[in-house]
């Protein structure tokens, strides 16, 4: 019999799991990194592609509650995110793996997913169990009990992973996942994110488009702040064609629908 899931018995008064209008976030005290979006998410996994400085890390830390929006409507699993708030129901409910995340060096791998897990509220009782299984998926079960400080940057970026996924958010958001992992590593993400997709809104920041091609559901290109393209990866590819720059159809289709052509020398970033 399967065991049925907390996504599964929690109440849905939303019809998408995140929906912006016209969202504004700032990056700092002055500039507008997201301006003007307009999104609606639901399960499934939906891959954030983008030039470096486009917004997309800005836009994950709005999602995960971290920065209020400067402007526009921000609604989360139902639950409209306005100014300064304390938003723990909702975070009980988010899972948030930033590009950089602080840890205790001296505590093991499961120390540090448990420590997390009572950060988010997870009930004490359910707090080994949770852990344990947010450890195998990510497969570090065997380094369980190794100290954080022990582990290779493509573990401890699992062990982020681990922590993001203990208290089975129903929505997760991961900044740059698979920086650091090796080619195995990279499609067991893959395969999880595409587990984790069937019951969960997962919003997934990489400059890997084949992550995108393996992994999601839809893609969102996202450029100066603005959705710039939201699709299949099989409508991006077909954006592209044989004279935009790229080694696979999907790069000509970034390619096509970001890359200004008038910048295109050689040589040029
Ligand atoms: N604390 C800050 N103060 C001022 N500007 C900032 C700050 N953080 C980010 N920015 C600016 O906001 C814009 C968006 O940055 P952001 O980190 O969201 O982009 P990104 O798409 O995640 O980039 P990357 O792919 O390089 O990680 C960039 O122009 C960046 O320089």
């Amino acid at each position: 019999m399967r065991a049925v899931t907390r996504a599964e018995l929690a109440p849905t008064t939303y019809a998408q799991e995140i929906r912006a209008t016209g969202l504004q976030v700032r990056a700092g005290r002055k500039r507008l990194a997201v301006d003007g979006l307009d999104l609606s998410l639901g399960t499934g996994v939906h891959g954030l592609l983008g030039p470096n400085g486009a917004g997309k890390t800005t836009l994950i830390r709005a999602l995960a509650t971290v920065l209020r929006p400067a402007g526009g409507e921000l609604e989360l699993l139902g639950e409209t995110v306005r100014g300064p708030g304390e938003y723990r129901a909702l975070r009980r409910r988010i899972g948030y793996l930033p590009q950089e995340f602080g840890y205790y060096k001296r505590f093991t791998v499961r120390e540090f997913v448990e420590y997390m897990a009572w950060l988010k509220e997870v009930p004490a009782a359910e707090i080994p169990a949770a852990t344990q299984r947010a450890v195998e998926r990510v497969g570090l079960a065997d380094r369980a009990d190794d100290r954080m400080k022990a582990l290779s940057g493509g573990m401890v970026r699992r062990a982020g992973v681990a922590q993001a996924i203990v208290n089975d958010p129903a929505v997760l958001l991961l900044d740059e996942p698979t920086v650091g992992l090796d080619p195995a590593q990279r499609l067991r993400l893959r395969e999880l994110l595409q587990e984790l997709g069937t019951e969960a809104c997962v919003v997934v920041s990489t400059h890997l488009v084949e992550d995108v091609a393996a992994a999601c559901t839809d893609v969102l290109l996202f450029a100066e702040g603005r959705l710039v393209f939201q699709g299949t990866p099989d409508a991006l590819a077909e954006a592209g064609g044989p004279e935009h720059e790229g080694d696979s159809p999907l790069e000509r289709g970034y390619s096509a629908l970001l890359v200004d052509p008038a910048r295109r020398t050689r040589g040029a970033w």
